[in-house]
């Protein structure tokens, strides 16, 4: 049974700090984007400015993967593409399990952001026997009941848990035991996991609240703002493209159109 893991590490193997990690798959989605319009170089001004992080810190993150590009010229596009596609382990095919194949899962199924990223669904899971055979996105969903045996015949390492909340701990369970060491959980929980099993957690709600929190503030920014001429001190003013202390991107000084962290975060 799962033993529970409460931190992770600052680092990876090699040393590369867990921050940077996440934001390399910002960083080649910029890239991709410049190969696919054939742009040879870029600075890591115009880079950071794409991918939306501070420059120094691309310099900093791309410093740990060795590549310093070369002044005046900047970065060779393709060949930080190649290298950080290495690095992140992109440069073979993935198979993943997507496991509650409900609105969320269907939706997840049909996404070919995945498949074009390299990571092929290799079956679709539900405890739902009413939905066993049934395909969607070309792909005949299976019942639970054959979870150990498709993750095996597979060699899957990767899950994805897209059921409710109440059973994502029992399928972590089971996709652990059945050799899964790597999960990406769309269920509002918190999951337990043995060491060496890496559990990464997407919550939209999560980020839409801090959106709200932001336009809290700045609502009461509006109510606050005194007159013009009315003489009143106002303290400065607070950036509303702050997050609060503790959000993703707290305290990064400065945030592009994403913020420095994608919206998915370790569990
Ligand atoms: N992270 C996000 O941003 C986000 C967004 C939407 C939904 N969600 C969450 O994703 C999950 C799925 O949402 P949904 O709208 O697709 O729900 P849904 O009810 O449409 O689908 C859930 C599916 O899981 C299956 N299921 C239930 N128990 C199972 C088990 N033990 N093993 C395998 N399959 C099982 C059900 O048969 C069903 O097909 C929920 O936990 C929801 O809160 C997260």
């Amino acid at each position: 049974m799962a033993t529970g893991r409460t931190h992770r590490p600052a680092t990876r193997s090699r040393g590369i700090p867990e921050a940077t990690v996440a934001r390399l798959p910002l960083y080649l989605r910029a890239l991709t984007a410049l190969s696919e319009r054939s742009v040879p170089t870029v600075s890591s001004e115009e880079l950071a400015t794409a991918a939306g992080v501070n420059s120094a810190k691309l310099r900093k993150d791309f410093s740990y993967l060795g590549s310093y590009g070369t002044r005046g010229v900047g970065y060779d596009v393709e060949y930080l593409v190649y290298q950080i596609s290495r690095e992140l382990g992109l440069t073979q095919d993935w198979p993943v399990v997507i496991v509650g194949i409900g609105n969320l899962g269907a939706a997840l199924a049909n996404y070919g952001g995945f498949a074009s990223r390299g990571f092929r669904v290799a079956a679709l899971i539900d405890a739902d026997p009413a939905m066993a055979g049934k395909p969607v996105a070309g792909i005949p969903v299976q019942h639970t009941d054959e979870l150990e045996k498709i993750i095996t015949d597979n060699g899957v390492s990767i899950g994805v848990i897209a059921t409710p909340a109440g059973a994502a701990q029992q399928v972590c369970d089971r996709l652990v035991a059945a050799g899964i060491t790597s999960i990406l959980n769309f269920a509002p929980t918190v999951l337990s996991v043995p060491d060496g099993v890496d559990v990464r957690k997407v919550d939209l709600s999560i980020e839409l609240q801090i959106l709200a929190f932001h336009e809290q503030r700045k609502a009461g920014e509006e109510v606050a703002a005194p007159e013009e001429g009315a003489g009143a001190v106002s303290p400065p003013p607070v950036s509303p493209h702050r997050a609060p202390p503790g959000a993703p991107g707290a305290d990064s000084g400065r945030q592009g159109p994403d913020g420095d962290v994608p919206a998915v975060m370790p569990a």
